[in-house]
């Protein structure tokens, strides 16, 4: 094992969300069983206390790969030193809510976290957003740290993705592990794009293999865009342990890298890639290798998916808009 551990700070850790992470990391689920962590968990004041009971339970698991869990509600003392930083903690959103409706609510959170991240994270600090609405809340981090590159902010699509190619999956009767490419384009929102013309199954393209436009439109993409949705209906609370575990399917691949002949969806700050304007913090497929993200060139868009992309990207627009707005950029 070596003997530095990587310092991973997780916001809302006493939520729903970080009561699914803080257990996969502190296994050892990012870095693999030789490298230790050190958990920086920020929450606000209220929820210290449950969040005590949380490190309990941590310290009471043994993890081989857990080497220390600090606590507390100072955003500049918990990030000091982090070298990656999970913004999990805002408000969900309840039934007959879009996220974007929780941008008052929320934005005002990643304005000062953005702040002490440039004060005091470590060099090398990396940034993964899932506290909605993602996309611009990381926009508004990225925003107040301008000494951190702005490529090492990111917001969570990985979810997304994971649901795209679970759905796909289940339609063709194939495992998981046949999808490759799949990519979301655009916010992580309703307005999202699951592409399944760039997706390869088999040798062929998803839309191929499906052979079913009136599927594609009107089953897969609602579907995977309104999941969210779907679950806070069934279960009355937003989904949590596939978050979770798609946060973390997110910072390992930045951490590991994208395998040979496949790519993943992370939303990044546009290059203007794609006709996305240059700024905004937007779903694209990437390759990661040696810890940097790469927007994958050369993809051909057709009239359908450039619609759908536009009508997203125009979403992101009006929220960063909005954000600009309320000056919090
Ligand atoms: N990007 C994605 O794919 C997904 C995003 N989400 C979003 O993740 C967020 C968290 O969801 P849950 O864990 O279910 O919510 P939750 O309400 O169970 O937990 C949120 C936690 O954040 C804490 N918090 C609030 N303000 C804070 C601040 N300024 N600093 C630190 N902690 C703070 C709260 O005290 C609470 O413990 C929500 O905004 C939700 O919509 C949820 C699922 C998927
Ligand atoms: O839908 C929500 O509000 C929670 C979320 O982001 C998701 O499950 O994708």
């Amino acid at each position: 094992m070596s003997s530095t551990p990587v310092k991973v700070a997780v916001t809302g850790a006493a939520g729903q969300i970080g009561y699914s992470l803080l257990f996969r990391i502190a296994s050892g689920a990012l870095f693999g069983p030789d490298t230790p962590v050190e958990l920086r968990l920020l929450e606000i004041t209220p929820a210290l206390k449950a969040l005590e009971g949380v490190v309990m339970e941590l310290d009471d698991c043994a993890f081989p790969t857990l080497a220390k869990v600090e606590i507390g509600d100072d955003a500049t003392k918990v990030f000091d030193g982090v070298n990656h930083a999970l913004l999990v903690g805002a408000r969900p959103r309840g039934p007959g809510m879009e996220r974007g409706d929780l941008l008052e609510a929320n934005g005002g959170i990643f304005a000062p976290q953005g702040k002490a991240l440039g004060e005091v994270a470590a060099d090398d600090i990396r940034v993964t957003v899932t506290g909605n609405p993602a996309n611009t809340n990381a926009l508004i981090a990225m925003s107040n740290a301008p000494d951190i590159p702005t490529e090492r902010f990111s917001a969570l699509t990985r979810l997304d993705h994971n649901r795209a190619i679970s759905q796909l999956a289940a339609k063709l009767g194939v495992p998981v592990t046949e999808i490759r490419k799949m990519t979301i384009w655009g916010n992580h929102s309703a307005t999202q794009y699951p592409d399944l013309f760039h997706a390869e199954v088999g040798g062929r393209t998803a839309a191929e293999a499906v052979g079913d436009q009136d599927w594609l439109e009107n089953t897969f993409i609602p579907t995977v865009a309104k999941r969210g949705a779907a679950i806070i209906e069934a279960r009355g609370a937003s989904s949590a342990a596939s978050a979770a575990s798609a946060t973390i399917d997110h910072v390992r691949t930045w951490a590991q890298g994208t395998p040979e002949g496949d790519w993943v969806s992370m939303s990044v700050r546009s290059d203007g890639s794609y006709g996305v304007e240059e700024g905004l913090v937007s779903s694209f497929p990437v390759t990661v290798r040696d810890g940097r993200w790469e927007i994958v060139q050369g993809l051909e868009i057709d009239d359908f998916s450039r619609g759908k992309i536009d009508a997203s990207v125009a979403e992101l627009a009006s929220e960063r808009d909005a954000v600009r707005a309320l000056g919090l950029i």
